[in-house]
């Protein structure tokens, strides 16, 4: 890894909901081309941290930089732009669509016939196909079909392919392969390695610590709204990591003090 800038800075964030602060000035950075495994107990604040950096939250406290500029606006629509794509097991799909309708949500080509728009359906498909082929979806799975009949690694090849096909800068996993089974799992998790070794920024929330360790070039712990710890997996151990997350910050602690 390069020293090059970060690609997103967050710079002591804090957050409220209402008189709860659920994130206390945390701080940490990400760079392209890196794997970041963001973990933590329940309620530790990892969704919040990235439901930030994707505009859901605007922080009540502190800032955010991405590609060196400050951010002053918090929006999905300007994280989208930017090119921040998040990938959760529930939501970013449309059940009654076609794949095709899915993978261009939002970002329709359109084709003009006498200065009247109509869909490009065509150009859907043609790149749903190509993507969907590439991504390891059955041969028997159509871009014309509903979303509804795949299964839930395909589900997720459908929203990585379109992280890559349009050309996403960071892409966001948030518990990407719960409820998969072991074969769309490692599948799941070979494209997360895909879009690393393509110069994306990929953050992977998750509670599996030894499926992370094994993923991932550093680890981000929070514990109750902070940030305890941020170590390369050369540093640490899966078990290390799991005792680290068991203890909260007393384990961090400790080995400061040595
Ligand atoms: N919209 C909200 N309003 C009020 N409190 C919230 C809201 N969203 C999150 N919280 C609280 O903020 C804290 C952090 O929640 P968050 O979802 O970020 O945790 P997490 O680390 O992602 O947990 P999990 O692994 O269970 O998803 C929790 O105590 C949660 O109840």
């Amino acid at each position: 890894m390069t020293a090059q800038q970060p690609l997103i800075q967050v710079k002591n964030l804090d957050l409220f909901f209402g008189l709860f602060r659920a994130l206390k000035d945390v701080s940490v950075d990400f760079k392209s081309g890196e794997l970041v495994g963001l973990v933590g107990d329940n309620g530790a604040g990892k969704t919040t941290l990235i439901r930030v950096l994707c505009g859901i939250h605007a922080p009540t406290k502190g800032e955010v930089y991405f590609d060196g500029k400050r951010v002053t606006e918090f929006h999905p629509k300007l994280a989208i732009d930017q090119g921040i794509e998040t990938i959760q097991q529930s939501v970013g799909l449309c059940d009654n669509l076609s794949i095709a309708r899915n993978f261009y949500l939002g970002r329709e080509p359109v084709n003009r016939i006498l200065g009247i728009p109509f869909l490009d359906f065509r150009k859907m498909r043609d790149i749903s196909t190509r993507v969907i082929r590439e991504f390891g979806l059955r041969e028997n799975v159509s871009p014309d079909d509903e979303v509804e009949r795949l299964s839930g690694g395909e589900r997720q090849s459908v929203k990585i392919g379109r992280a890559v096909e349009f050309k996403n800068r960071v892409v966001i996993m948030d518990e990407p392969t719960n409820h998969l089974s072991v074969r769309e799992r490692e599948h799941v998790n070979e494209l997360a390695l895909q879009l690393r070794s393509q110069g994306l920024l990929v953050i992977y929330i998750t509670h599996d610590i030894f499926q992370v360790h094994k993923l991932a070039d550093r680890i981000v712990i929070m514990e109750n709204g902070e940030k305890i710890a941020d170590a390369s997996t050369d540093s640490m151990t899966a078990e290390e990591l799991e005792e680290v997350i068991r203890q909260g910050g007393r384990v961090v602690e400790k080995r400061e003090k040595k």
